[in-house]
């Protein structure tokens, strides 16, 4: 089954399963974006990992749920996916509002979770002012109207040329995301801060980003892993907001590379 009804919404989401020995991964999305876009790093990992990977509620093919989305909705669903599936001491990935959500998975239930990898993300990500601008913008005026500026942060500029089908299909995905699901997720993001919770986890933490990300830029990510206690911080060079796209063997590389040092301690 690809749907779990989850905290009364419907949640699409993929299991790709492994021996019982091997860890759990689960890729948490961003924001305007489904689970697709972990494809090219989720391919790498197959058969070392067990594998989940979910669009969060209001984007891909999951349910809106209520109009109004909280960041507790998206962790109370993050939680909800890993007990449905009785996963144990899961690593999660997560990527920008998808890093958020694993922060405040780590924090409300540290027993599921044995590491982090958060990737493009921050503690807090923009300011209120910001957000409700880009409410109001996309509200008026649909995603299409601001997608240039958005994937002007997402890709690296050498990503963004005409002749790139995978260019243009990311701006399909952003572009096709329900406006209720995205802005609603704008209005979680604009209302957390995980600036208290995140400098008192305890468990691995790797801190990861794109040196070209235009939304999560280095010195935010950087901030965040010197919050995080022993977190490590790696930077991927020439990608931008979307390194699992732009550079998925590199992120492959740096997950396997964590997750090896985590069975070893
Ligand atoms: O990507 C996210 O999940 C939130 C950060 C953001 O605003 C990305 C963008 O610049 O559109």
């Amino acid at each position: 089954m690809q749907f779990a009804r989850l905290n009364g919404v419907v949640i699409h989401h993929q299991v790709i399963g492994a021996a019982p020995d091997k860890p759990t991964i689960v890729f948490a999305n961003s924001l305007g974006t489904d689970y697709r876009i972990w494809r090219d790093v989720i391919v790498r990992m197959v058969g070392d990992y067990s594998i989940i990977a979910y669009d969060k509620r209001g984007h891909g093919l999951s349910e809106l749920g209520n109009a109004e989305i909280t960041m507790d909705d998206h962790i109370n669903d993050l939680i909800a996916l890993i007990e449905h599936f009785e996963a144990k001491n899961v690593i999660i990935c997560g990527l920008s509002v998808g890093g958020m959500i694993a922060q405040g998975v780590a924090a409300k239930r540290p027993d599921l979770v044995r590491a982090m990898i958060l990737c493009d993300t921050g503690h807090k990500i923009g300011t209120p002012d910001m957000w409700n601008a880009r409410i109001s913008a996309i509200k008026e005026q649909g995603i299409a109207a601001i997608s240039d500026a958005i994937l002007e942060r997402w890709f690296a500029k050498d990503y963004r040329r005409a002749d790139n089908a995978d260019f243009t299909g990311y701006r399909m995905m952003l572009e096709r995301t329900p406006v209720e699901g995205y802005v609603g997720t704008c209005a979680a993001i604009r209302d957390s801060d995980f600036t208290k919770s995140s400098s008192e986890l305890v468990m691995p933490v790797i801190c990861v980003v794109g040196t070209e990300d235009g939304s999560t830029p280095p010195s935010l990510v950087g901030e965040m892993a010197r919050l995080i206690p022993g977190a490590m911080y790696q930077e991927i060079p020439g990608a931008a907001h979307l390194p699992c796209i732009e550079k998925p063997v590199e992120l492959s590389e740096i997950i396997k590379a964590f997750t090896e040092r985590l069975s070893t301690n």
